[in-house]
């Protein structure tokens, strides 16, 4: 296995979200689950949002796609894709944009499938709803986009049960690219599927992303994955990102205690065995915070305002250094 460190076509940010803050408006009190998180991908690029369980990866991710509901409020900041403000757009506007510029393929995609409708129905919808297809052509499209994620075009007649889970994401998968978006949001895309099945669904998006281009957004808890398959990637604690730099940086060299703590607790990609260390049992990172029990101003992690976030400018030269600053700030 090899860490993948590719480079990406373009600097040009699709995706630019800064100072993001979300907060769930409880009747006594709010919880900031995402605090003043800024980051952009660029075009072709793959960006990992790594973190624990509960540190506000899925609120990111819903808030970009506009899918953040009560008690859930964005309280400040401002997402832009391809320029475009995402949070001034119109309803019209966002059911284009969600599949036609932006798709997501959620945590158990696979079960979200309708169970009383063929495989083929549900993508023929895709083509005939979204782009307007007539439905001979998007049946022909959607054998196409099967064939594509390595599933027999036979299989559109077969129902969701008939599949296995890693054909049933597969098929998610390939709904989501079915249109050619500019960004998918993969957010925990194998964590219901074994190991083996985990393998080949990574290989099948790493392989989909160099043929078609577009740039992804990839949340995960697993480090190993995330440094697999991401260009750049930010760790966050807390609602707050705490480190953001080249994914290979942050697996040869993790700079923020809590980033060396996570890098600790999974197996290396290459080389021998070595023993986990885990999350330190100690003062440190013993618990991940209960976001809805912390005070407002509070940091949340146990360090100070000034070491809470780190950048790995330092690393990177010449055009990637100005990359990396225009997209970490
Ligand atoms: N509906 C809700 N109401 C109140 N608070 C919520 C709600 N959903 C999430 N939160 C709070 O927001 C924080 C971030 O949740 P979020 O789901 O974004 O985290 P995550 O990193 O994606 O975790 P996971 O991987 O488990 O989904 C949580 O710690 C929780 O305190």
């Amino acid at each position: 296995m090899t860490v993948s460190q590719t480079s990406f076509g373009s600097h040009e940010p699709v995706l630019d979200v800064q100072d993001l803050t979300v907060k769930y408006i409880g009747d006594t009190r709010s919880t900031t689950a995402v605090d003043r998180v800024s980051f952009s991908i660029g075009t072709g690029e793959v960006f990992g949002l790594a973190g624990e369980s509960g540190c506000g990866k899925s609120t990111i991710a819903n808030s970009i796609m506009r899918l953040l509901k009560d008690p859930a409020k964005i309280a400040g900041g401002s997402i832009s894709f391809g320029g475009r403000d995402v949070l001034a757009m119109s309803p019209e506007e966002l059911r284009r944009f969600r599949w036609q510029d932006v798709a997501m393929v959620f945590q158990s995609a696979m079960n979200s499938l309708n169970p009383v409708l063929t495989i083929g129905e549900q993508i023929v919808d895709i083509f005939t709803t979204h782009a307007g297809l007539s439905r001979r052509e998007s049946l022909r499209r959607a054998g196409e986009l099967l064939e594509l994620v390595r599933i027999d075009s036979a299989r559109l007649k077969s129902y969701p049960h008939q599949l296995s889970g890693g054909m049933r994401q597969r098929a998610v998968i390939a709904m989501a690219v079915a249109l050619k978006p500019s960004l998918l949001i993969l957010d925990e895309p194998t964590t219901a599927l074994d190991v083996v099945v985990q393998q080949e669904i990574m290989a099948q998006i790493k392989e989909l992303q160099r043929e078609l281009g577009f740039s992804v957004l990839f949340i995960t808890h697993d480090m190993s994955l995330m440094v697999e398959l991401s260009h750049r990637m930010a760790v966050m604690y807390g609602g707050r990102i705490v480190e953001t730099a080249r994914a290979h940086d942050v697996y040869t060299d993790p700079r923020h205690p809590y980033t060396q703590a996570l890098m600790g607790a999974f197996p290396p990609l290459t080389g021998p065995r070595v023993p986990l260390s885990g999350l330190p049992d100690g003062v440190k990172f013993r618990n991940i915070p209960d976001l809805a029990e912390v005070a407002p101003g509070h940091l949340v992690a146990p360090f100070g305002a000034d070491d809470l976030s780190i950048a790995h400018g330092a690393h990177a030269t010449g055009d990637e250094a100005a990359a990396l600053e225009g997209a970490i700030r």
